[in-house]
């Protein structure tokens, strides 16, 4: 990525996240990256940083080799037409967008542009995304350079586009949903004794414990629960009654509704 440049269109909450994690992780020189909103005011903490900040889109595309699109999926294809005059076969087109497929977003760019979809989530900030990402295999001599460029701000998964509404839902809503079982977590931590900010330390550091055992191990989640449920014990009691309560029903149901919606999008 070093010679790199790369245009981020869209400066919200994943586009900053985006920029965010290049500086932390080095992936990138500031000096390499592109930013564009309308309100660009509000990117002044990246300016201050040395990345370029802009309103015009036209101008990050004709100054980068990577163009990211992270605006909203109504604005997407409206977008591609402002600035497809900026693009050609030696730049590489990525969308987050959710729920807009290939199909389209090649019909905006025009056939020679290569195009891929990349899906990761907020925590791209840290260097802690799972990216997944899918491209036409016509684009493959790509693939490298797009998926280096998520390497260093997490894991990445190719996989095929059939299953982009899937990532979306798990890898990119699943922060939102785990961090719903954190704050519920906190909740009850505060009710049985501890502080709001003891409560919430005490689940977040006990929540990336636990996905650290499932990473390093590749176990099954039920194999590390064996270890905790001791017998006639504390724990069991618990899980039981969260599960009488609907607990793993209710977050399937989520998941399931999420998926509907982006299928209902398309
Ligand atoms: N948030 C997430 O966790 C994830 C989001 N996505 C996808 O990423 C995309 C962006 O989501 P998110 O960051 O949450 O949305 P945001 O609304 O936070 O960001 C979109 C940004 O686009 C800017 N924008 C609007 N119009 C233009 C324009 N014409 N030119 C340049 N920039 C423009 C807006 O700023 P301004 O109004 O100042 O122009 C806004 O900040 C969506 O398509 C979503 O599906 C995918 C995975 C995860
Ligand atoms: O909620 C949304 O529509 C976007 C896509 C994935 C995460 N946020």
């Amino acid at each position: 990525m070093n010679e790199k440049k790369v245009a981020i269109i869209g400066g919200g909450n994943l586009g900053t996240a985006l920029v965010e994690g290049i500086l932390h992780t080095q992936t990138m020189a500031a000096e390499n990256v592109y930013i564009t909103r309308r309100r660009t005011h509000l990117l002044d903490h990246l300016k201050e940083k040395k990345v370029n900040v802009l309103s015009s889109n036209v101008e990050a595309v004709e100054a980068c080799d990577i163009v990211i699109l992270a605006i909203k999926p109504y604005q997407v294809i409206d977008i591609l037409a402002e600035v497809k005059g900026a693009l050609n076969p030696d730049k590489i087109v990525v969308s987050f967008v959710a729920g807009v497929n290939i199909a389209e977003l090649q019909k905006a760019a025009g056939a020679d542009i290569p195009v891929f979809r990349a899906m990761p989530n907020t925590a791209i900030a840290l260097g802690e995304s799972m990216t997944c990402i899918a491209f036409d295999k016509r684009w493959s001599d790509k693939q490298d350079l797009v998926e280096s460029l998520f390497k260093g701000l997490g894991s990445t998964a190719i996989i095929n586009e059939e299953l982009m509404a899937a990532a979306t839902v798990l890898g990119s809503c699943g922060i939102a949903y785990a961090l719903r079982f954190m704050r519920a977590a906190t909740q009850g931590g505060i009710e049985i004794g501890f502080s709001a900010e003891m409560a919430q330390f005490i689940t977040a550091q006990t929540m990336k414990g636990a996905s650290e055992l499932i990473l390093r191990s590749g176990h099954h989640p039920e194999r590390e629960i064996d270890k905790v449920t001791t017998p006639m014990g504390i724990t069991i009691s618990g899980l039981n009654e969260m599960e009488h309560q609907g607990f793993s029903s209710s977050l399937i149901q989520g998941l399931v509704a999420s998926y509907k919606k982006i299928e209902k999008k398309k």
